[in-house]
């Protein structure tokens, strides 16, 4: 069927710069030691993302260019405990959420060991190599090697029980704590300390594959950047079993099938995707939030960088519960309540759009009119309990779901998709704050019961949201904007106390689209292929196929969009989601 051709390693061919990326640890030797000039003193910084391999890097790059003078800037970290103690604030109890940190990275690092490293460096000669997360704190490098790591493969290390948090002999700590921590704490610091790092780094190491690195260097990488902030790319999707998880996507997008399910896609998040960027033989994975730190500017557009800093605010995933079961019956926080417990600055709003849903297919959404909230929460605290099940029956709407509805999700609606639905969610990018109220009396996929929210959740169920309310804004609210020759647009959403606006096109002929300065988020949602183009001929035309999400940055400006290849005799659709201005 057509989505077997959905393309689950894009990449950006950056041109012009095939001599400046290496593979395997032997070529990426060479090419550092050519950068070091061997007159005199040279200071060689090689900054880490938290979870790269350091004896690998020792053992296969350090040690062999023999250096006078070798410091692990880890030796200067505080202790275990003393890293505890200043996060306890941060890291909080709770198994899921944590506080924000607005921490600087040399807050973690022990003041008089920095300075003895400092001073171990100025008294050296010859070739000093520092190394490790923070090594740029004792100095700038005359060589600077950023050794990144992408959050998904952070998050594998995790599972597999290689990898603890930066600083704590936690490896075998349960996973949604090590997660929290990273979360909260170490992402938001490292992407702090990293991004005026990689503006002057000598080069990126990528070493997602400690056995086969990759590295480039920090001209490569950021024209590869700067270029991808000029053309339609998408980030590097990854898919994750769940409780709930499903069997359509396993079948469409060719997926392992030895995994039992897959629950999540998720293929626009760009603060936990991957980038590929490829020179010449050698293909680059980065974490996508180097791009959005590095080049918020045209890839946001000044409106929205201003309103979110540097950080992507709209996500897209896939939900799959096509053979599979409901999500949690869950509600998400209110924006003063995201802010002041968690620290988030914008919540998670979110809508359901269907892209495909068997006949029996609902969404829960909204309470039913006339119920008695105390009493709903009496018998949620008591499903809890585990003394009966939830009578969502008494207290939850229906709505049928069916291909191409779309349920809009403010936060503070109770909601879950049920089984037999293919789900996009078009969302805010806040993702994990989901308050569980009821999980149907099951047990997750390591055979725990997941974690239930009920504390957080009471306060922030918006109770006007009957089945009235929610029947007459948030189900398929379509509205017609244009009509061309061969295509038609709609509005279908979000609410308006979601910053999202949702556009829909129909077409058999191509679409002229402009970004306003925003960036732009779109998904192939019906038809096998499309192709986008510039009308002056400023990128290269970019194919996408179906359910394939695929972003437009801001400094695109006009793009069009037209039936392609096996796509040419359908009636096509995408949808669109941008910041509202
Ligand atoms: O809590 P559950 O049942 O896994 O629900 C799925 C959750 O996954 C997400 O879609 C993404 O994390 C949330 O928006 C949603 O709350």
């Amino acid at each position: 069927m057509h989505s077997a051709s959905y393309d689950k390693y894009p990449e950006v061919r950056v041109s012009g710069f095939d001599h400046q990326a290496w593979q395997g640890w032997h070529a990426i030797k060479q090419a550092v030691r050519e950068r070091l000039s061997r007159a005199g003193k040279t200071v060689l910084v090689i900054d880490c993302y938290p979870g790269v391999q350091l004896d690998e890097l020792h053992s296969q790059l350090i040690t062999p260019l023999n250096p006078d003078l070798i410091i692990n800037a880890e030796t200067a970290r505080l202790s275990e405990q003393h890293l505890h103690d200043l996060l306890a604030h941060n890291l909080t109890d709770d198994r899921v959420f944590g506080v924000l940190s607005c921490h600087e990275l040399t807050e973690f690092f022990c003041a008089d060991k920095l300075a003895q490293a400092q001073s171990e460096v100025k008294n050296a000669s010859g070739l000093v190599v520092i190394y490790g997360p923070g090594a740029a704190l004792i100095h700038a490098g005359d060589v600077l090697v950023y050794a990144d790591l992408a959050r998904w493969e952070i998050q594998q290390r995790f599972r597999r029980g290689e990898l603890g948090n930066w600083g704590a002999n936690n490896e075998s700590e349960d996973i949604l704590r090590r997660y929290k921590r990273a979360f909260f704490i170490e992402w938001r610091v490292f992407d702090r300390h990293k991004t005026p790092l990689l503006k002057r780094a000598d080069f990126l190491l990528d070493t997602n594959n400690p056995a086969q690195p990759a590295m480039v260097s920090g001209e490569a990488l950021r024209h590869g950047l700067q270029q991808t902030t000029q053309q339609p790319f998408r980030v590097v999707p990854f898919f994750d079993p769940g409780v709930w998880g499903g069997q359509w996507m396993k079948d469409k997008f060719d997926l392992d099938p030895s995994k039992p399910n897959y629950a999540w896609c998720f293929d626009c998040v760009p603060e936990e995707n991957s980038l590929l960027l490829r020179f010449g033989d050698v293909r680059i994975e980065i974490p996508s939030q180097d791009l959005v730190l590095l080049y918020p500017r045209p890839l946001l557009g000044e409106r929205v960088h201003a309103r979110f800093g540097a950080e992507f605010p709209i996500r897209f995933d896939f939900l799959d519960t096509i053979g599979g079961q409901n999500l949690s019956f869950q509600v998400h926080p209110i924006t003063e309540y995201i802010q002041q417990h968690f620290g988030m600055h914008y919540t998670q709003d979110e809508s359901y759009y269907l892209l495909e849903a068997e006949p029996s297919a609902e969404v829960y959404l909204g309470t039913k009119t006339g119920i008695d909230p105390q009493e709903m929460l009496e018998d949620l605290a008591s499903a809890q309990r585990g003394e009966k099940a939830f009578d969502d029956e008494k207290f939850v709407n229906r709505f049928p779901a069916r291909k191409h509805d779309h349920f809009l999700i403010p936060a503070g609606t109770v909601h879950c998709s049920g089984s037999g639905a293919m789900v996009l969610e078009i969302s805010a990018t806040p993702y994990i704050f989901t308050f569980k109220l009821w999980d149907w009396g099951r047990l997750g996929l390591d055979g725990l019961p997941r974690p239930v929210h009920l504390e957080h959740g009471e306060q922030v169920i918006d109770w006007q949201r009957d089945t009235q309310w929610v029947t007459e804004h948030l189900v398929n609210h379509f509205e017609p904007i244009a009509e061309g020759d061969g295509w038609r647009e709609e509005r279908t959403g979000l609410h308006e106390r979601e910053f999202i606006e949702t556009r829909r096109h129909w077409f058999t002929q191509p679409v002229t689209h402009h970004t306003h300065g925003g960036v732009n988020v779109l998904n192939l949602v019906e038809g096998a292929e499309a192709l986008v183009e510039s009308p002056s001929g400023a990128f290269e035309p970019f194919v996408v196929h179906y359910a394939e999400t695929f972003i437009i940055p801001a400094a695109v400006g006009e793009y069009r969009i037209s039936p392609y290849g096996s796509g040419k005799d359908q009636q096509l659709a995408t949808m669109k989601a941008w910041v509202r201005g």
